[in-house]
């Protein structure tokens, strides 16, 4: 048997979620994005200066961002939460207002944010997934929006022992000058601040960003209710990983949408033996991976119910 492959494992593991035979259909897919600005990119670490964020979120309540179009293509309702974008939004029916604060401070010279602001992110996500749920989501996917945020993941991931030179990349397209330099940054922010692995609340103050953690209480309080979540590339897998090193039963409820072409995911994934849905060599965030892994989930499911009800017939 297991002549779909990794279709099965996909739907045994939503069977271990939702206990039902015929597996549910998602009648209220959604996706969030979480945009935030990082004091660290002041250090030249990024392709774009921290303005492009905000614009981009403007960009999203046009629809013209990538995540728009495959949020269309996908049947995905879509959000952009601002955990922490230094502009001030006007109200928009896809923005959901969070700011912890107008962007963390530069961790390469000290902590990201207090630890009053970290448990604040972790609480803001968890509201977020819990409205959601409440209004009636079966299947959230996460993204990421905020220039500078693959520096602030690396730090994250380096934090919890992974070696730097091995998960040191490009984000946005920057030469490989610049990529010694983040790694230099990342170094030097470990070094300065002392993150303590053992407490994931530490490593968010020291080195994380106010979208990252936003996105591990999301994750949390997903798991909580039981509703599987789809993570996507490096950044969205950093809060995965804060919210797996506070309860390491989340990873019964995630989903991992892709592989990004970020070298140090794979690192990542390899280490919690996991494996993406799709390896596509994407490496553009917003949750764009995540979203089209949902066609296979779904195929995964009406694959699981059509064989259940052969057997049964
Ligand atoms: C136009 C544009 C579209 C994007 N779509 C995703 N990102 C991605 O790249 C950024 C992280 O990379 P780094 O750490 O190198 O800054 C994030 O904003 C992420 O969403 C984009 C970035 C830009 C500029
Ligand atoms: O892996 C990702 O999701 C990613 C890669 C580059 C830039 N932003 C996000």
């Amino acid at each position: 048997m297991n002549e779909a492959g990794y279709l099965e494992e996909l739907a045994s593991k939503l069977f271990k979620i939702k206990k039902q035979i015929p597996l549910p259909m998602f009648k209220d897919k959604r996706v969030y994005v979480f945009a935030a600005d990082h004091g660290v990119v002041q250090n030249g670490v990024s392709a774009y200066p921290k303005n492009v964020t905000y614009q981009m979120v403007l960009n999203y309540f046009k629809g013209g961002a990538g995540i728009n179009v495959f949020a269309r293509h996908m049947g995905l309702k879509f959000f952009v939460v601002d955990s922490g974008v230094d502009y001030d939004f006007e109200d928009n029916p896809s923005l959901i207002k969070m700011k912890v604060g107008y962007g963390t401070k530069d961790f390469s010279m000290g902590p990201a944010m207090t630890r009053e602001e970290a448990i604040t992110c972790i609480e803001y996500g968890m509201k977020v997934a819990k409205k959601a749920i409440s209004q009636g989501a079966d299947l959230l996917v996460i993204g990421d929006k905020g220039i500078g945020n693959t520096t602030t993941a690396t730090a994250i991931f380096a934090s919890f022992g992974f070696d730097v030179n091995k998960i040191t990349d490009i984000g946005t397209p920057i030469p490989p000058s610049s990529v010694i330099k983040k790694r230099n940054i990342v170094k030097k922010a470990l070094k300065i601040n002392r993150p303590n692995p053992n407490d994931p609340i530490d490593v968010l103050s020291k080195v994380g960003g106010y979208c990252i953690g936003q996105m591990a209480g999301f994750i949390l309080e997903a798991f909580k209710n039981k509703v599987p979540v789809v993570i996507d590339g490096f950044p969205t897998t950093a809060g995965f990983y804060l919210a797996y090193k506070i309860n390491k039963k989340v990873l019964d409820y995630a989903f991992f949408g892709h592989l990004s072409k970020v070298k140090g995911h794979k690192v990542i994934l390899d280490s919690l033996g996991v494996r993406p849905i799709l390896d596509l060599d994407m490496r553009l965030g917003e949750g764009t991976g995540a979203a089209l892994s949902v066609y296979l989930i779904e195929a995964a499911i009406k694959y699981f119910n059509f064989k259940n009800e052969k057997v049964r017939s």
